[in-house]
């Protein structure tokens, strides 16, 4: 209604009802699909939107398109360059009633994001993952170990063992992953981000005001279950960012990143928000590496549907490591199927599959078209990485695709870059997350065989290619088996690395 359609001519697309829009027409599962498809019968919004617009409207109009789709009630005070708060769709539920405000990756473009995002950038960027090393390989040889003891809980280990590596690298928690008591609820606090996310939507971020309703009424159910989800998202924020400080004034600090924050900020800890923006950062940082989960296992999803990969993959590592040690990080350089495979995994089943939503905050026309302050804008990540163009026959998975027929990587094959997301939003997290990956699937890959399980009467369990489909892309829980290939691999994961 703020806008005269006549004077303005938005971009094509269904057609929609009067004030509700096309809000109705996206799909709550696989929109990604829905949104290609458009992308086609619309046409002006075709290949163009997909491929050249990304780059076009998120990082070289980065200034109007880095904002969230998020509540205006919490942040938009303190962003001036936000001209459209008032028609900022709320998210009541996850943001203000479960609390996930306090995490910056869902937080307005502004100041208060900025500050934090320097904050976390200081120790994920490029220059910095060298530091993280160590726990990481650590980490993976952790992993391995609980394959090899307990393979059937492979999902389990592959949610566990991140989660507990990067604990340690930003709190110096020195978790058992076994242990379900110490980290459970820190886990299932981080799993009320992703179910959330998956949510097909809460009223009452359509009806702001069902905020108010005391939570003893029938029908209040969802401010029940938000209360009991808030206890476990402050707890993820307060508890592990208070065990750093309090060892810090008892005369223990031991390193990790928030210790290295608060150091740096020495007295000026209680002004300006510095002891929030810790906090945000510290925990927007563990419940970030979540996404490394969904990698690892769309990683074994993958090994069983096509075990040649793999195979190869194997035979390299045998001919570069050997079979009588593990992976070191210093192998990934001689080590191109490998990285290939990550690359294809992460093109073939991007994790975020329509990415994160941008929200643009000024009016902005795009050729002839007019694109609203307050647009929801989507980055179609899957019909990027699935455009037969650029990755011919894109539903199969083929790591080769990206190297040269010398078996070298290949530059002129674009990096599946657009999995991390887009313009000044795009994932920070993306260079420990290669580094991450590259441990955890090549100590994978060396020490087992992941083969499609067998059930008691002898019969192979075919994996169902049902996934969630809402926001990330993760195969619902599966079967595998992993078949040890090393000898001694007991030995090998134990042995002292220099
Ligand atoms: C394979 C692993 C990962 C994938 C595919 C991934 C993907 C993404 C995507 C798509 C976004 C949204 C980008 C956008 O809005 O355009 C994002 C944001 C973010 N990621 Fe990652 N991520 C991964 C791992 C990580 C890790 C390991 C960390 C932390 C160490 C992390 C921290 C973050 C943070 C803090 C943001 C919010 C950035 C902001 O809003 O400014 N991510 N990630």
């Amino acid at each position: 209604s703020r806008h005269n359609a006549k004077k303005h001519r938005y971009p094509p697309g269904p057609p929609g009802l009067p004030l509700l829009g096309s809000l109705l027409d996206i799909p709550t599962e696989y929109s990604w699909y829905t949104f290609a498809k458009w992308a086609h019968e619309y046409s002006t919004w075709n290949y163009v939107t997909q491929i050249l617009n990304a780059k076009e409207i998120f990082e070289e109009r980065s200034r109007i398109y880095s904002d969230r789709f998020c509540s205006a009630v919490m942040e938009s005070s303190r962003n001036p360059t936000d001209t459209v708060s008032a028609h900022r769709p709320p998210t009541v539920m996850t943001q203000e009633l479960v609390g996930w405000h306090r995490n910056f990756g869902l937080m307005t473009y502004g100041d208060v994001w900025r500050q934090r995002r320097r904050l976390f950038n200081q120790h994920f960027k490029p220059q910095a993952i060298p530091a993280h090393h160590a726990k990481l390989t650590q980490g993976a040889r952790t992993l391995t170990q609980l394959l090899l003891e307990s393979p059937k809980k492979f999902l389990k280990h592959f949610h566990r063992v991140p989660g507990v590596t990067i604990l340690d690298i930003i709190y110096a928690m020195d978790l058992d992953p076994q242990d379900d008591t110490t980290i459970e609820d820190l886990e299932n606090a981080a799993t009320t981000f992703a179910d959330l996310a998956d949510a097909k939507g809460y009223l009452v971020d359509l009806i702001p005001i069902l905020k108010y309703l005391p939570s003893w009424l029938p029908g209040a159910g969802f401010k029940r279950q938000a209360a009991k989800w808030k206890k476990l998202v402050d707890r993820l924020h307060d508890e592990p960012y208070h065990k750093v400080k309090s060892d810090i004034m008892s005369g223990k600090p031991r390193p990790c990143i928030v210790s290295a924050l608060i150091h740096d900020f020495e007295d000026k800890l209680d002004s300006s928000g510095a002891e929030e923006d810790i906090l945000s950062v510290g925990a927007t940082a563990y419940t970030g590496a979540d996404t490394t989960t969904f990698a690892l296992a769309n990683f074994a999803f993958a090994m069983l549907l096509f075990p040649e990969a793999q195979q190869k993959a194997q035979e390299e590592l045998d001919r570069v490591v050997g079979r009588d040690r593990l992976p070191e990080i210093t192998d990934q350089d001689s080590l191109p199927y490998t990285t290939a495979l990550i690359r294809e995994l992460l093109r073939w089943r991007p994790i975020g599959p329509a990415s994160a939503i941008h929200r643009s905050t000024a009016d902005d026309w795009y050729g002839d078209y007019f694109i609203p302050a307050g647009s929801m804008v989507i980055g179609n990540v899957w019909a990027i990485l699935h455009d037969e163009e650029r990755y011919p026959d894109p539903e199969a998975f083929k790591p080769e695709r990206f190297l040269t027929a010398e078996g070298t990587l290949d530059p002129s094959v674009p990096d599946p870059a657009q999995v991390f997301g887009f313009g000044r939003r795009i994932c920070p997290g993306r260079f420990f997350a290669h580094a991450a990956l590259f441990l955890y699937i090549s100590h994978i890959l060396a020490a087992f065989t992941i083969e499609k399980a067998v059930d008691e009467m002898g019969n192979v369990v075919e994996p169902t290619p049902e996934c969630e489909a809402r926001t990330f892309w993760r195969p619902k829980p599966f079967e595998a088996s992993f078949k040890p290939r090393l000898q001694g691999l007991e030995g090998l994961i134990h042995t002292p690395r220099n």
